[in-house]
């Protein structure tokens, strides 16, 4: 076929044009990127101009007053909630607000809501397993025909959730602290490339605290981890850089040291916590 003959052939779907699956480009700035975002509900702005940049990597804690704007913030990454305005990024290739939760999250974005959703009639193994899978309902075959590299997966993940012993255990006589992080073991099964953790210590022992602290700082580097939480001592546990979002924008950012002197945040949250 001659070059033209192959251009005017219409069926045809040239390479260039295709789009391709590509994973989270990095190369050039932030994992994620939020600019100028603004949702009102019933004429409340519960976001307000809102930016915020996450770096690859990067373990970042999220606090604010209640109704700061929070949650909202994780509904809009995850595909939740669809802002009025302003830009959202993963990476420099794509644009999250073209995009549904199932697209989101299987581009490598996990979420991790404040109560445990484990499945409890199941092993902690078999939520694993479960965790794997895309169609829940494949699971006997998935199962019978379960490569070693995922088996080795979820060696991998039990250990780093620290579960290695419990495995044969059912999920449902865990303690409260190890159901956590069985869920977060189950957002890892997808390697994801950016966890969204709310309030991971609320109900937990220090024991658990201390425990979920260690997890999660193991965690960043491997991928970017933004946690959400209320519990002062926590965040400074883990904390290397913290946002301060209020009334629905970010009222200061920097280390635990520098936003607990600033007086702004002293007065909006901090004042409120001691
Ligand atoms: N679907 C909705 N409809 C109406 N108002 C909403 C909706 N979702 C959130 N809001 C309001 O938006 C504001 C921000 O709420 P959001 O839950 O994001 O705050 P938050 O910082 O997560 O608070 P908390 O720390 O209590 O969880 C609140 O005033 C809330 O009442």
């Amino acid at each position: 076929m001659s070059l033209f003959e192959e251009f005017a052939n219409r069926d045809r779907v040239f390479e260039f044009l295709t789009p391709v699956e590509s994973p989270v480009d990095v190369r050039h700035g932030p994992i994620l990127y939020l600019e100028d975002v603004n949702v009102s509900f019933d004429g409340f702005k519960a976001i307000n101009n809102l930016n915020l940049t996450i770096d690859d990597g990067e373990l970042r804690c999220i606090i604010g007053p209640n109704g700061a704007g929070k949650t909202t913030m994780m509904d809009i990454i995850t595909g939740k909630t669809a802002p009025d305005t302003g830009s959202v990024w993963f990476g420099s290739r794509h644009n999250l607000l073209r995009m549904n939760e199932p697209e989101i999250a299987s581009l490598g974005i996990g979420r991790k809501f404040q109560k445990p959703t484990v499945f409890e009639a199941l092993t902690v193994f078999e939520n694993l397993e479960l965790a794997m899978a895309t169609d829940k309902r494949i699971i006997p075959t998935l199962r019978a025909i379960m490569r070693p590299e995922y088996r080795e997966r979820i060696d991998e993940v039990l250990e780093t959730i620290g579960l290695k012993d419990l495995r044969d255990n059912l999920a449902g006589i865990l303690s409260h602290g190890q159901k956590q992080w069985l869920e977060i073991g189950m957002l890892l099964m997808q390697k994801p490339r950016l966890l969204l953790v709310d309030e991971p210590v609320a109900g937990m022992t220090e024991q658990e605290m201390e425990r979920t602290a260690e997890l999660l700082t193991s965690l960043a580097g491997k991928q970017s981890v933004v946690v959400v939480e209320h519990d002062m001592g926590f965040v400074r546990s883990i904390a290397r850089k913290v946002t301060v979002l209020h009334q629905g924008s970010v009222l200061a950012e920097g280390s635990m040291d520098q936003v607990s002197n600033d007086p702004e945040v002293i007065k909006v949250y901090l004042g409120e916590e001691a």
